[in-house]
């Protein structure tokens, strides 16, 4: 379980769900983990857990949808730790609402975090290492979203959908580099971005009819995905998703 040691990984969005459990997984795996997030103590908190492990992290918080503090989070990682050789663009969000009824605010809100955020976070880490000259793996968090429709979530599925797109031109520049951009596109995974949705009554019943494999997903489902993408195993695979969804896309 050292499939990364002495490689330097940023996940943002990892104070929880699936990016709290890519950057756990990363950590037994050898790696330096940086976890970001908008909440400084819960960075330091899950940044300790992995210490705690046995692990070697930092807490970096950043608001991912502010240019600034995307390049904060860049700078204190190479000051800290010298070079950055993997990016998990995770932090997103997602809000449920009719398309009729979505106010511009809201539009604005989910593409400054999962479009502003991934292509500007992207941007940095290809800046980082086109310079190190040593390539690169950048893994952005995308969905099954980019590829089927979504009642309630048109805002926060074409998103996903420019993510797809986005992982796809990024790879085309960045391969003589070097540097691999793949996505993963999760299903349904148990996690706090639809825990409103799921409250509501029979909602998590009717979800998990839906899906093939009969359960929800976990973080812990995507986290080895996460860690073939971050490895040189997988070097030869750069521009596409890799859906983790318990088979939703087969049907
Ligand atoms: N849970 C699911 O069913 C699926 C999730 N995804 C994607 O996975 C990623 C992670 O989502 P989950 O772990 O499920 O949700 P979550 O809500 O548990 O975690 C989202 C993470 O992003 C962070 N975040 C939110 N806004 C941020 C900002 N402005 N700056 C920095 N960090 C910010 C949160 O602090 C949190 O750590 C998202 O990109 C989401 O779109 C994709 C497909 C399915
Ligand atoms: C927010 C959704 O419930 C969740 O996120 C996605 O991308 C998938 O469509 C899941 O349903």
């Amino acid at each position: 379980m050292s499939r990364l040691a002495g490689k330097t990984a940023i996940v943002t969005g990892s104070t929880r769900g699936i990016g709290r459990g890519i950057a756990e997984r990363f950590g037994r795996e050898g790696a330096n983990v940086v976890v970001s997030g908008t909440n400084a103590a819960l960075c330091e908190e899950v940044a300790a857990s992995i210490r705690k492990e046995g692990g070697s992290a930092i807490g970096i918080a950043c608001n991912i949808a502010d240019l600034d503090q995307i390049n904060h989070l860049y700078d204190k990682t190479l000051e800290t730790y010298g070079e950055i050789n993997i990016v998990v663009n995770n932090a997103g969000i997602a809000i449920f609402k009719p398309f009729v009824e979505v106010e511009p605010e809201t539009v604005r809100k989910i593409w400054d975090v999962n479009l502003f955020g991934t292509f500007f976070s992207g941007q940095r880490a290809a800046k980082e290492m086109i310079r190190q000259g040593k390539g690169g793996k950048i893994i952005n968090m995308s969905s099954i979203s980019e590829e089927v429709g979504t009642a309630h979530l048109t805002q926060y599925a074409m998103t996903k959908g420019g993510i797809k797109i986005m992982t796809k031109c990024m790879a085309l520049e960045l391969a003589e580099h070097g540097i691999n951009v793949n996505a993963i596109g999760a299903g349904v995974i148990d996690t706090d971005i639809s825990m409103e949705e799921f409250a509501k009554p029979g909602m998590r019943e009717e979800t998990v009819k839906r899906i093939p494999w009969g359960r929800m997903g976990a973080p812990e489902d995507l986290a080895g995905t996460a860690v073939f993408l971050a490895h040189e195993d997988s070097d030869y695979i750069t521009g596409t998703t890799v859906y983790v969804d318990g088979g939703l896309l087969a049907m």
